[in-house]
């Protein structure tokens, strides 16, 4: 029989997974899995957990949560030699990386995804010993994903990104980097840089528009100093993916990246705080095998 364990946080975003459990373990059960739950206790838990059904073998490992739980199970996983396949249930604020592989928000829905069984490998990406499904970067704008206390943007979803925007504009400044990406070196003073892994990131779905999930590269989007009117304009622009002809911004794509600066640079790690910077970014080709819609594959396969 097939084993999956059901990792969940029972503090993400909407909380209503716990009322759910019995259905979903019935569901898994029935499908032929030998079922079990856990709920995270705390930061960190759901990447020992993830670890321990990877050291144990199971076949399936549910995460249950938003991009923090994804993230904390996928660091569980991505330095084992055995990695179990990933399905996702995302009941977290934002859910990024549910969307961006058109997971439903709807909790049987995204049950039915998993036990239909279509699944491909995704690339992720490592630095400076964390590893990170979506995006990593720094500049003091990203810091915005951390700021933002939960609790507002439950409330008020991406409004309350804008809010927080609009007050720490005053307080960007560029500050001198250096950064090499498969060989190719440049030094700029920046305002912020992006590592990214797919197209879906903080609401903006055209930020990065050629990142693709598997093919080892990631898109990398440099910011180039500008003052506060330019930046507003860039970020208007960029809602509707009509950014990247700007000569103040650099995309391209690579399989290595490093970023040095002069100023102390703080590091985001899907989201969250990952240490200060110097950074050194590899992707990991098709490193986790993670459920999709089908919708999503066909897709995925019209493009490749
Ligand atoms: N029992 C717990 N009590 C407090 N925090 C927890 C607990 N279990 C997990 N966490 C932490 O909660 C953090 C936030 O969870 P998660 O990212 O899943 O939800 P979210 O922030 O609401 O969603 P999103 O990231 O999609 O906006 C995780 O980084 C995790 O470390
Ligand atoms: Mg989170």
């Amino acid at each position: 029989m097939k084993r999956a364990r059901i990792i969940y946080n029972p503090t993400s975003g909407r909380e209503a997974f716990k009322r759910e459990l019995p259905t979903v373990l019935e569901r898994f059960e029935v499908a032929g899995y030998e079922t079990s739950a856990h709920a995270t206790t705390c930061e960190g838990d759901a990447t020992r957990a993830a670890r321990v059904a990877a050291e144990r073998h199971f076949d399936l490992v549910v995460a249950v949560g938003g991009d923090g739980t994804i993230n904390e199970v996928i660091n569980g996983l991505a330095e084992q030699a055995y990695r179990p396949k990933l399905g996702i249930i995302p009941t977290g604020t934002t859910n990024d990386f549910a969307r961006a592989l058109w997971i439903p928000r709807n909790i049987e829905r995204a049950v039915d995804v998993i036990l239909a069984g279509q699944s491909m490998l995704i690339d992720i990406g490592r630095v400076n010993g964390h590893h990170f499904m979506n995006i990593a970067g720094g500049g003091k704008l990203t810091e915005l994903t951390y700021e933002v206390p939960s609790k507002l943007k439950t409330m008020l979803g991406q409004l309350a990104y804008y809010m927080k925007g609009i007050e720490m504009l005053p307080s960007l400044k560029p500050t001198h980097a250096r950064i090499e990406y498969d060989g190719t070196a440049i030094e700029e003073d920046i305002m912020l840089f992006l590592v990214s892994n797919t197209n879906s990131v903080a609401g903006f779905e055209k930020l990065a528009p050629n990142a693709k999930l598997d093919d080892g590269l990631f898109d990398l989007l440099i910011l180039k100093k500008m003052n506060l009117a330019e930046f507003v304009r860039i970020a208007t622009l960029a809602q509707r993916g009509a950014h990247l002809d700007d000569k103040r911004i650099i995309y391209t794509q690579a399989k290595h990246i490093s970023v040095e600066t002069d100023d102390k640079m703080q590091l985001n790690i899907d989201g969250e705080f990952g240490g200060m910077l110097p950074g050194e970014f590899l992707n990991l080709q098709q490193h986790i095998e993670v459920f999709t819609p089908e919708n999503f594959l066909e897709k995925h396969h019209g493009e490749s």
